[in-house]
């Protein structure tokens, strides 16, 4: 069966501008990382059981980002297209070869969603846009969208559905992700508790415009991503890990410096 990959990203800047009920409006450059991606595969399974994954994962089944794309995959379909993904997933299960780790600001757990909306609806033949699938996916999780439309670079606006392609090389990175949990969640509440102060207009169309190894070049990693205070401060042992010249990923709590230009 096809191969296919769910590449990692990192933020290479990442901006609160709002707040939108309990999630925060963004601005941030979302930037695939070519060298890390996990592996997903329709493989033949036993008709009677349940809807499969198999692979490592710390989650059950029903909190998998996968099933919840499947879930919400089959809300949106109408009767006959929704029979024939339910077919689909009696025969086969989704097998995932898990590379890019969890809790990592990577965007793991997004990234096979995204895949396997669009492994569906290729094998199927749903004929859903991209568009179609975007907003499919943001009912699972905010970072789905960007990894739908697949982009090496983009800035990201919104909650997460705003998603422009940047013209941009794709950069190299070097990146290492401390062994500590960290909850999107949390570090989010920490944020509008203790360090609210959203930017202007202004920066954001500045921001919207420089290129990614420009923005590496001119900001501190405080400076680039508005929720490492808030990890460092929830995290305390965060720290520790921090060496000059990396930049912080998303929430956390992956470290990644650009290594070289990619040939
Ligand atoms: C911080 C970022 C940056 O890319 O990613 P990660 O570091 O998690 O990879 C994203 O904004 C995370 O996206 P994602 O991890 O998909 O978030 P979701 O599952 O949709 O939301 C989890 C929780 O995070 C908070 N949340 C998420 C996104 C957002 N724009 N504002 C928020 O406040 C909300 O409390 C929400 O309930
Ligand atoms: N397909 C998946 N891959 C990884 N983690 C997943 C997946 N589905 C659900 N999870 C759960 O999501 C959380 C981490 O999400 P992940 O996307 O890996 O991190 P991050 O949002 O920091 O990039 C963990 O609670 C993990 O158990």
């Amino acid at each position: 069966m096809k191969l296919y990959k769910a590449y990692a990203k990192v933020n290479i800047f990442l901006k609160i501008t709002g707040a939108r009920g309990n999630y925060h409006e963004i601005i941030s450059r979302f930037m695939r990382v070519d060298s890390l991606y996990d592996e997903l595969s329709f493989v033949a399974k036993n008709r009677d059981d349940a809807f499969k994954i198999i692979g490592e994962f710390s989650c059950k089944t029903e909190q998998n980002t996968i099933y919840k794309a499947y879930i919400a995959l089959l809300d949106s379909l109408d009767e006959t297209p929704a029979k024939s993904l339910k077919n689909l997933m009696d025969k086969y299960a989704v097998e995932v070869k898990k590379n890019i780790p969890a809790f990592a600001g990577l965007g793991g757990g997004s990234s096979d969603a995204a895949t396997f909306l669009k492994m569906c609806n290729e094998v199927l033949d749903l004929g859903l846009s991209q568009n179609e699938l975007a907003l499919i996916g943001l009912k699972v999780g905010a970072d789905i969208p960007f990894f739908i439309y697949g982009y090496d670079s983009a800035n990201v606006g919104g909650i997460g559905e705003v998603v422009e392609e940047f013209k941009e090389e794709l950069l190299d990175f070097e990146i290492f992700t401390p062994k500590i949990e960290i909850s999107t969640p949390k570090v989010y509440r920490a944020y509008r508790e203790n360090f609210y102060n959203p930017i202007d207009g202004f920066k954001v169309e500045k921001l919207k415009k420089t290129p990614s190894l420009d923005i590496l070049k001119k900001m501190s990693a405080d400076e680039a991503n508005d929720l490492f205070k808030p990890a460092l401060q929830e995290y305390k042992e965060l720290k520790n890990y921090y060496k000059y010249g990396y930049y912080f990923s998303g929430s956390g709590s992956s470290f990644f410096r650009v290594k070289e230009r990619k040939q």
